[in-house]
C-alpha cells in the first residue's frame, strides 16, 4: 500500500548486494507504475525504465527528444510504487558534463537505483537500428567522469552503455568498455551483441557487472535466463516487452470492438477488476481506513 516500503537508499544498497552476488538479475521494463507493481508481484529482481518506452508513451520516436524532466518524473512515479531496485535509461545524459552531473542528481532525487548513459552522438537512436554514430572514447569518458562526480550516493549505479559493437566492431567495443570502467563506470551495458561469442569476449575482458538487452526484433538473439547466467551476465533487461505485449493486445481488442460491435469476445483475455484491485492492494487501503471497506464487495 502507498507504494514502496523500502527507501531509495535501501533499494540502492540491495541492488549493489544483488550485483555482488554474481547471480543473474532480471529487470523487465515497466511502462507505468501499475506494470512495475506486477513485475514486483511476479518475483523479478528489479524494474527497468526504458527510453524507448517513455518516448513511445509520449507519442515520440526514440531519438533523444524526451527531456530529463519528463523522464525523471515518470521514472519517479514508477520508483515510488515498487520496493525493487529501478534502473533508468538516461540516453546520452542530456547535454554536456554539467548537465550529465545534474541528470545523475535528478535521478538520485527521483529515487532511482541507477542509470545508463550511452556513447552515441545526438540524435541518438535505438541501439539495434542501422546508422548509429558514436562520440569519441575521450568524449564518452568525459560523460562518465561527469556522472561519477555528480553522484552523491555511492550506491547509485552508473552504467556505461557502448553501442560500438555495431559501429566499430567487437574489439573496439571491448576497448571502449575497459576505458569506461577505468573512468568509473560500475557496470557495462553491451548493446546489440550478435551472439554468445560476443558476450564471452566481453566477460573475459571486463571485470565489472555486464548488462544484456533482450529486446525483441533486434540484433541480439533472445537468450534464456539460464544461457545469460552461464555467460556470466549480471543483469538482463526486457525493455519494451510489456509495452509490446500490451499494445498487441490493445490492437486486437480494438479490432474486435470494431468488427463485432462489442468487446464481449475479448473479456476473457482481460485482467479482471478483481486482479486489478488485488494488485493495487485495495484490501490494505480498506484496512487502513474502514470507510473504504465497501470497495471489497466486488468479486468478479
Ligand atoms: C534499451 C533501449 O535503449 C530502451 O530505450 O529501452 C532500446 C530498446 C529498443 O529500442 O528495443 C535500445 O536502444 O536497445
Ligand atoms: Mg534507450
Amino acid at each position: 500500500m502507498l507504494g514502496a516500503t523500502a527507501t531509495p537508499a535501501e533499494r540502492r544498497r540491495a541492488f549493489r548486494e544483488a550485483l555482488a552476488s554474481g547471480r543473474l538479475l532480471q529487470f523487465p521494463g515497466a511502462f507505468n507504475a501499475l506494470s512495475a507493481m506486477l513485475i514486483a508481484e511476479q518475483g523479478f529482481d528489479g524494474v527497468y525504465i526504458s527510453g524507448a518506452v517513455l518516448s513511445a508513451e509520449l507519442g515520440l520516436p526514440d531519438v533523444g527528444m524526451t527531456t530529463a524532466t519528463e523522464v525523471s518524473q515518470r521514472a519517479a512515479t514508477i520508483a515510488r510504487n515498487t520496493s525493487l531496485p529501478t534502473m533508468v535509461d538516461a540516453d546520452t545524459g542530456w547535454g554536456g558534463p554539467v548537465n550529465v552531473a545534474r541528470t545523475v542528481q535528478t535521478f538520485e532525487d527521483a529515487g532511482l537505483s541507477g542509470l545508463h548513459l550511452e556513447d552515441q552522438e545526438d540524435p541518438k537512436r535505438c541501439g539495434h537500428l542501422e546508422g548509429k554514430s558514436l562520440v569519441s572514447t575521450d568524449d564518452m569518458l568525459i560523460r562518465i567522469r561527469a556522472a561519477v562526480r555528480g553522484r552523491r550516493d555511492p550506491d547509485f549505479v552508473i552504467c556505461a552503455r557502448t553501442d560500438a559493437r555495431a559501429v566499430e566492431g567487437l574489439d573496439a567495443a571491448i576497448d571502449r568498455a575497459k576505458a569506461y570502467v577505468d573512468a568509473g563506470a560500475d557496470m557495462i551495458f553491451v548493446e546489440a551483441l550478435t551472439g554468445k561469442a560476443d558476450y564471452e569476449r566481453f566477460r573475459a575482458a571486463v571485470d565489472v557487472p555486464l548488462l544484456a538487452n533482450m529486446t525483441e526484433f533486434g540484433k541480439t538473439p533472445l537468450f534464456t535466463a539460464t544461457e545469460l547466467a552461464d555467460l556470466g551476465v549480471n543483469v538482463v533487461i526486457y525493455p519494451v516487452t510489456l509495452l509490446r505485449l500490451a499494445m498487441g493486445a490493445a490492437e486486437a481488442g480494438l479490432a474486435e470492438i470494431r468488427s463485432a460491435g462489442t468487446q464481449q469476445g475479448v473479456v476473457d483475455r482481460m485482467q479482471t477488476r478483481k486482479r486489478l484491485y488485488e494488485l493495487l492492494g485495495y484490501d490494505e487501503y480498506a484496512t487502513f481506513d474502514a470507510r473504504l471497506a465497501n470497495f471489497r464487495k466486488e468479486e468478479s
